[in-house]
């Protein structure tokens, strides 16, 4: 299996989320990259190579122009302001404020406007990191239009909570949108979305939810108690076009394998019978049992059983790095998933 990497990720390194009324390190730090990086070699799962260049027209299918001009130009502004720590928002159009109305000129303005929480910090580096990390997706993606069936794209930073317009949770680009739009619009009539991160991925959510060429199917914890809290329950089956497309599995904490296979077992009794072209897996593996900020208790046995069992659809699959914040497991989880795959494990 082919994984594509970019140096580039080491670009974003957010310094502090807010995190509990306190600012923390980051959980979502390059030794993520570097470890996933390592493990891939190490079992030699296949070729690594560096991303090509699909400039920012592929990103402007998923992304909002403003939103995507307003990340491009934002570092520039915020350092001519005399700042020189991460970029952070203090201020969000909460309801009955005008979400829709005038963007603010100011630069918080915006930023409150293009953010839905304080953890996507954007730093010098992140538009170069974030451009890169799509481009990484795109490569990917592109290997598989050249009649591969399947590839691994080693994504930093993550992108699945990122809307049209919108970043939060560590993601700025939704790259697992960005190929499943590139798959669409290179002739694919139906892409199926899978998303195994413990976050609810409202952002790829928020995308496609009016569309039946996409199926979106979600497991992670329930956003009654757990992040992003607002997006992910069980009644959210797509509007419109795109009813009966969307399916959450919502899951308590503590959920183990047996739960959670159960959730991933139907999931994938809903894309068989969606028959897509294409299937792209939202990979996060904060599922693990000693994730530091998440509660499922999955083990390393079991993203090998998970790769089989994606495998078994029998589908082209293009696997998406999203989250993951055990930076000690983080490359055997995610590695045995693409080994469970292609039933090396
Ligand atoms: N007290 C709640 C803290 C929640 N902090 C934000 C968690 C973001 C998770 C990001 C992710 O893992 O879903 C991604 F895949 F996008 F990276
Ligand atoms: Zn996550």
């Amino acid at each position: 299996m082919l994984t594509v990497y970019s140096d580039d990720h080491r670009l974003h390194f957010g310094q502090s989320e807010l995190v509990d009324g306190k600012l923390q390190p980051c959980f979502e730090m390059p030794s993520r990259a570097d470890t996933v990086l390592a493990r891939v070699r190490h079992q030699e799962i296949g070729e690594v190579i560096e991303p090509k260049d699909f400039g920012l027209e592929p990103i402007l299918r998923v992304h909002d122009a403003a939103y995507v001009a307003f990340l491009k130009g934002a570092w520039a502004r915020w350092a001519a302001e005399g700042h020189s720590c991460d970029m952070l928002p203090s201020t969000f159009p909460a309801r009955r404020l005008r979400r829709d109305g005038p963007i603010p000129t100011a630069l918080h303005g915006q930023l409150g406007h293009y953010c839905f929480d304080t953890e996507a910090p954007i730093t010098a580096g992140t538009w170069q990191a974030v451009y890169s990390s799509a481009q990484v997706a795109l490569t990917a993606q592109d290997h598989m239009r050249q009649g591969a069936n399947t590839a691994f794209a080693l994504c930093r930073p993550p992108g699945h909570h990122a809307g049209s317009d919108f970043m939060g949770g560590y993601c700025f680009f939704n790259n697992a949108a960005i190929v499943t739009q590139a798959f669409l619009d290179q002739g694919a009539k139906r892409v199926a979305i899978l998303d195994v991160d413990y976050h609810h991925g409202n952002g790829t959510q928020e995308l496609f939810y009016e569309r039946s060429d996409v199926l979106f199917a979600s497991i992670h914890g329930d956003p009654l108690v757990e992040y992003p809290y607002y997006l992910g329950h069980a009644d959210e089956r797509g509007e419109g076009e795109g009813a009966g497309f969307n399916h959450n599995y919502p899951l308590p904490h503590g959920t183990g394998w047996d739960g959670w296979s159960a959730a991933l077992d139907d999931a994938c009794r809903k894309i068989a019978a969606y028959a897509p072209d294409a299937l792209v897996i939202s990979l996060g593996v904060d599922t693990y049992k000693d994730d530091p900020i998440s509660k499922f208790k999955l083990d390393s046995p079991d993203y090998i059983r998970m790769g089989q069992r994606i495998a078994a659809l029998g589908l082209p699959t293009l696997f998406i790095m999203e989250g993951g914040y055990a930076v000690e497991a983080i490359g055997v989880n995610a590695v045995n998933v693409l080994q469970g795959y292609e039933g090396a494990a």
